[in-house]
């Protein structure tokens, strides 16, 4: 079997696995099938089947094991030592622990396989969502919907499928017992139905308890963030600095108060079925001889059959702590997998990836944008072009809306109203992958990533060069392959931006403030050597400037204030 139809295989099996302790998402319940038929399914193909052929042998040989002790003490007691039972008794305890770790270990790895190809589709569509989608979705949702709630999910499923095989063991277990003693059977069935009603009844308690923890680690991981972030201004003032010690000692009471009462509950299930188990043991020793006439060699026996139900019973109860944590977890995960899903259908018609058209012209007509919220900053009437090889500023005051047009230029955001057309031709609202093709950029929040993905060799070649010509390849390692872009400065991080972004060769050279921290001569040669030189190349360069000694070198400048450009703000160079 190859390698691809395994892992495929086991990520099907996984699924199945998973759906039979929780449906992740709405979406995902039209698709993927309920708990019986995720059973029959799993029957189909073969590895549901496999996996509970080893769990019963597996409970076969635990509680012939049982059977066997019981057997030897007869023997001892009746005839003398027995070598065969013996030797009986050992073969099986290696099958049971062959088979106990084959079944946690390929069940465990099953899921693992499905979880991994859940977070690579949800990554997938995540990649496939614009700007404002993901602007919408929020940073820690993205976290913790790709990462925190898989490792939270990932932590519990040992437990969770030993605790599956502690079950069936303790079915078998539970069926010597009848033949023992009916009546033992009968009490030992009173105490365990009546923990697991106890155990059914507080669930929704701790899910609420667990729920609430969740988000109090939420909160209280923000109040970290801004511990590191704020590090300079918390550094500095005092007051600022107590006034947040004590907004973070507050959360923190709130989140040692969410998890100690999820723990009281945990502690509380723990704490009944371990009593029960030993209440089961009473109940044998000190009810049994009182309503049936049981000899004192068969109470022993069944003392024994019941002190090894013990163990897979504390395994079953420990499963209910981890099933609780892992249904959450799903829940979380799914309801992220749904929303992101449903973002990323609206992008679904864009196969344009590879196409780059051959830029002449832009325009853009009675264009307006509004951001959300109820005072959403809008810019409208925006009618503009651009043409082929020119440079164009744009210029304005703060928050006068220079950085939301030139992410509706690029595509980033889509268009409320107006038009916009490319070399002619209107452009989709959502503006496809191969009108994006033609921007490069560097915002003023660009991002180093830390390997220079997207460029090959020669691309490589391009980046050593514009380094070097912005003299900061000395601060790079040799290997241009890793870039450490927090060993730099502000200055210096936009070189590194800037040089990507030309080694990319992209038709349209957007920056936003780039030389803003820049040193004066570095300014200057950027505005009288680098533009030039670029222009000359036949790139085409959009940049918003506050540097006015340097309107003069664009062949157009609009001026931005409010949301629209001024009547008298396109002036032309002369
Ligand atoms: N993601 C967003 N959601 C809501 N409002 C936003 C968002 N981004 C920007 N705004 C608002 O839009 C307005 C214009 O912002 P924009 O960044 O376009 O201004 P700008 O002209 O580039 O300003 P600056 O010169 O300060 O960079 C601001 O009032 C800002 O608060």
């Amino acid at each position: 079997m190859r390698r691809e139809d395994r892992a495929e295989g086991s990520a099907s099996l996984g699924d199945r696995l998973l759906a039979l302790f929780g449906e992740v998402g709405t979406r995902a319940r039209k698709r993927r099938p309920g708990v019986w038929r995720g059973l029959i399914g799993g029957l189909d193909d073969g590895g549901i089947l496999n996996l509970s052929l080893v769990a019963l042998l597996s409970a076969v040989c635990g509680t012939t094991v049982l059977l066997l002790l019981n057997a030897e003490a007869r023997e001892v007691e009746y005839h003398g030592y027995s070598d065969l039972i013996a030797f009986g008794f050992l073969a099986l305890l290696v099958i049971y622990r062959w088979s106990q770790n084959y079944l946690i270990r390929e069940a465990t790895q099953a899921i693992e396989l499905a979880l991994h190809e859940r977070r690579l589709s949800t990554t997938r569509n995540v990649l496939r969502l614009s700007l404002e989608d993901v602007q919408a979705l929020g940073l820690r949702s993205v976290i913790d919907g790709i990462g925190a709630h898989y490792g939270t999910l990932s932590q519990t499923l040992v437990p969770i499928v030993a605790g599956v095989e502690g079950v069936v063991l303790l079915v078998f277990m539970f069926g010597y017992l009848v033949i023992l003693s009916p009546m033992a059977a009968a009490l030992t069935t009173i105490v365990v139905a009546v923990t697991v009603m106890g155990f059914l009844a507080s669930r929704s308690r701790l899910d609420e308890d667990l729920s609430l923890a969740v988000r109090s680690e939420e909160a209280f991981r923000d109040l970290a963030e801004g511990l590191v972030r704020g590090k300079k201004e918390l550094r500095l003032n005092p007051d600022k600095r107590s006034a947040f010690q004590n907004d973070m000692i507050e959360r923190s009471e709130e989140l040692a108060m969410c998890r100690s009462n999820a723990a009281a509950h945990f502690a509380s299930m723990l704490a009944t079925g371990n009593s029960a188990s030993y209440l089961m043991a009473g109940a044998v020793v000190f009810v049994l001889p009182l309503i049936t006439g049981v000899e004192q060699t068969d109470i022993s026996r069944i003392v024994v059959a019941v002190i090894f139900l013990l163990g897979p019973i504390s395994s079953v109860v420990q499963t209910f702590q981890q099933v609780t944590t892992a249904r959450f977890a799903l829940a979380e995960i799914g309801a992220f997998q749904d929303r992101v899903e449903a973002l990323a259908d609206r992008h679904d018609s864009d196969r344009s990836n590879g196409r780059v058209p051959a830029f002449q012209e832009l325009r853009l007509e009675s264009l307006s944008y509004s951001h959300a919220g109820e005072n959403g900053f809008s810019i409208r009437d925006i009618d503009l072009q651009l043409q082929k090889g020119e440079i164009l500023f744009v210029t304005g005051g703060n928050g006068s809306g220079k950085t939301t047009l030139l992410r509706i230029i690029t595509g980033l955001y889509p268009r409320h109203e107006g038009a916009m057309r490319l070399n002619g031709e209107r452009l989709a609202h959502y503006p496809p992958q191969s009108y994006r093709n033609l921007f490069a950029s560097v915002f003023s929040d660009f991002h180093v990533f830390q390997h220079p993905y997207g460029l090959d060799d020669a691309g490589l070649e391009r980046l050593e060069q514009w380094l070097v010509e912005f003299d900061i390849r000395h601060k790079l390692g040799d290997d241009l392959g890793f870039i450490d872009a927090n060993a730099l400065s502000t200055g210096q991080k936009k070189r590194v931006g800037l040089a990507l972004a030309l080694a990319e060769q992209r038709q349209i050279l957007v920056l936003d403030e780039w030389a803003a921290d820049q040193d004066p001569a570095t300014r200057r040669r950027f505005y009288h050597e680098i533009l030039p030189r670029l222009k000359a190349e036949g790139l085409t360069i959009l940049a918003v400037t506050h540097d006015d000694s340097y309107f003069d070198c664009c062949d157009r400048r609009l001026h931005m204030a409010e949301g629209r450009i001024t009547e008298d703000g396109e002036a032309w160079r002369q």
